[in-house]
């Protein structure tokens, strides 16, 4: 029998998961969302023919319930949700930091919760959903969100202990990539490159780059040193990312990540 999914909250993730349902084979008809606005209600029908309802609405009918508001938003979304849902549905959060206990607490007691850490690749179909159960989630349950979010990418089982680490190297990571490509495409404008030139030759780079690495099998450093000629140009570069302490400074990053998406745990904030 087919199942309803429900997207509750349709923002940047709740929208790219989404439209990556549809493209996977998902009817819209199957399809129900949420929104805090009634014109982006309107957008999310006009560009996919997906339903709006109230979140009470999308607990009763819904089977499944994807909660992709931000944590912050958390606590006051699951106090809507709580009286209308019941122990045959299954609830799968895709927001940073917030544990299945906080839902879990929160909900009709054994509903089935599974915690996702997706990245916004999603979109085009090269996510990494990072993927843990609650105390009543089944391996049936994993298998579900397995199927939903391993159609737009990639998915890992791991314990729930580790997501905020995942959280701070795949969730957030596209972000620290765009950040070096808007850094490295400012290096060609000082070295005298057109804008959209630079732009073009570091993004070509980078997907040559994350090809290698996808596609090779062999290690980062290997891959480097292929670049890196005896007193060359690649080895300039690379003293001075190590005199300013680019690596250090990304190990701090992600700690920081990672520490952050244990604040947001409170839901609060
Ligand atoms: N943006 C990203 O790359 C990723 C975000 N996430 C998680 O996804 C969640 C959403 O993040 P974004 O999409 O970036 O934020 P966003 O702010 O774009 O989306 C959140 C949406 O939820 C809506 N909303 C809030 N309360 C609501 C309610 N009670 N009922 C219906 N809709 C409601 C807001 O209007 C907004 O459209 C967060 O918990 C975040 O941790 C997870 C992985 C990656
Ligand atoms: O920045 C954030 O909090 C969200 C979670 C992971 C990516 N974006």
């Amino acid at each position: 029998m087919t199942q309803t999914v429900a997207v509750l909250g349709t923002g940047k993730i709740g929208e790219a998961l989404l439209s990556g349902m549809i493209r996977a084979g998902w009817r819209p008809a199957d399809l129900l969302v949420t929104t805090r606005r009634s014109d982006r209600a309107q957008e999310l029908h006009t560009r996919y023919g997906v339903e709006s309802v109230t979140n009470a609405e999308a607990a009763k009918n819904a089977d499944i319930l994807i909660l992709a508001v931000k944590p912050q938003d958390m606590g006051k979304l699951l106090d809507e949700l709580a009286p209308h849902v019941t122990a045959d549905r299954l609830v799968i959060s895709a927001a940073a930091g917030i544990t299945t206990t906080f839902i879990e607490e929160r909900l009709t007691p054994d509903t089935p919760v599974v915690r996702v850490m997706p990245n916004t690749p999603v979109l085009v179909d090269e996510g990494m959903s990072v993927i843990s159960a609650g105390s009543h989630a089944t391996g049936a349950h994993l298998a579900t969100a397995e199927e939903i979010f391993g159609g737009v990418g990639k998915t890992l089982r791991v314990p729930e202990s580790q997501q905020d680490a995942a959280t701070a190297l795949s969730g957030s990571g596209p972000a620290y990539f765009y950040f070096l490509v808007e850094a490295m495409t400012d290096a060609g404008i000082l070295l005298g490159l057109p804008r959209a030139q630079a732009h073009d030759l570091i993004v070509q780079a980078a997907i040559g780059a994350a090809v290698m690495l996808r596609d090779s099998g062999e290690h980062p450093v290997k891959l480097r040193e292929a670049v890196t000629s005896p007193a060359g140009t690649t080895i300039s570069a690379i003293r001075e990312l190590e005199n300013h302490g680019v690596r250090a400074a990304l190990i701090a990053a992600l700690e920081a990540a990672r520490d952050r998406s244990r604040e947001l745990a409170s839901g609060n904030g």
